[in-house]
């Protein structure tokens, strides 16, 4: 059994000192309703990564999925297109995400042809891409190593290759940001989350999580090389972008 999930309890309890957030077994064996419940629109982001690749990935074209967690994209693509549309290869760090995501893709789909690597994405040798997924991953790498990451996946993108860019993202204007953030975590209420949970995880995702403006997106796909970009989606403070390379 491959999809066994729990609901996410990590921070029902008060703690007297909040880890840091790290993407552990704990974290893992909760991770579907954790996203589904902390991230304001992703069901709809995933389906519609389904629809942009069927538009957009050349036929038989390679797709990465980087920061993969338990293969949710590569899912979403199988579920679309056929077994000789695209290779796939998701990349992620966690040794208990990859797997469980290489036991899913077998599972669920053994004819696509998806591999899943462990492994940094900031030293992958990449090979040319049709497409290229950072579905809520790239708010984790630390700032200063953005930059060269973007600059990287331009060049293994194929002229005519596109990079989704998913991303909770911060608004420059202080009361603008206070008002996403305070909807934020309404969102979370509803969603089932008390307001120590979502103190706690706040806290434990200081200086982890560390989102950009979507000024600073746009700015820095366009110094990458991409001749257009575009915010296909936002719900508050969670946006996706899609960046065209020539
Ligand atoms: N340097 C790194 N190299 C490789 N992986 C990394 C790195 N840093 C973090 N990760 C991995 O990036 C993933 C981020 S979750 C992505 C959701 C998924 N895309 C989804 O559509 O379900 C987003 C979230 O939990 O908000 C985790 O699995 C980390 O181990
Ligand atoms: O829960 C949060 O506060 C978030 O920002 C989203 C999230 C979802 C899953 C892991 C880490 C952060």
């Amino acid at each position: 059994m491959t999809d066994a999930s729990y609901r996410d309890a990590i921070f029902t309890t008060p703690l007297d000192r909040v880890a840091s957030f790290s993407f552990d077994e704990r974290v893992v064996a909760c991770f579907p309703d954790m996203i589904r419940r902390s991230v304001p629109g992703y069901g709809q982001i995933l389906g519609m990564l389904g629809e942009i690749a069927a538009r957009h990935l050349r036929h038989g074209g390679h797709v990465y999925d980087l920061g993969c967690s338990l293969g949710a994209v590569g899912l979403a693509l199988a579920g679309r297109l056929a077994p000789d549309a695209f290779t796939l290869t998701g990349v992620d760090l966690s040794p208990a995400m990859v797997e469980r995501a290489r036991a899913t893709f077998s599972d669920e789909c053994p004819e696509h042809r998806i591999e899943i690597v462990e492994c940094d994405i900031r030293h992958l040798d990449y090979r040319p891409a049709s497409m290229i997924v950072l579905n809520f991953t790239l708010q984790f790498l630390a700032p200063g190593d953005r930059e060269a990451l973007i600059d990287k996946l331009f060049a293994a993108l194929e002229p005519g290759g596109v990079l989704v860019l998913s991303e909770k993202i911060v608004a420059a204007d202080e009361q603008e940001n206070a008002w996403l953030v305070e909807r934020y975590h309404d969102f979370k209420r509803a969603n089932g989350y008390s307001d120590m949970e979502i103190s706690q995880k706040r806290t434990a995702l200081e200086n982890v999580l560390v989102p950009d403006t979507l000024e600073a997106h746009h700015a820095r796909l366009s110094r990458a090389g991409f001749s257009r970009v575009t915010t296909w989606f936002q719900y508050l403070n969670f946006a996706s972008m899609i960046a065209f390379k020539d």
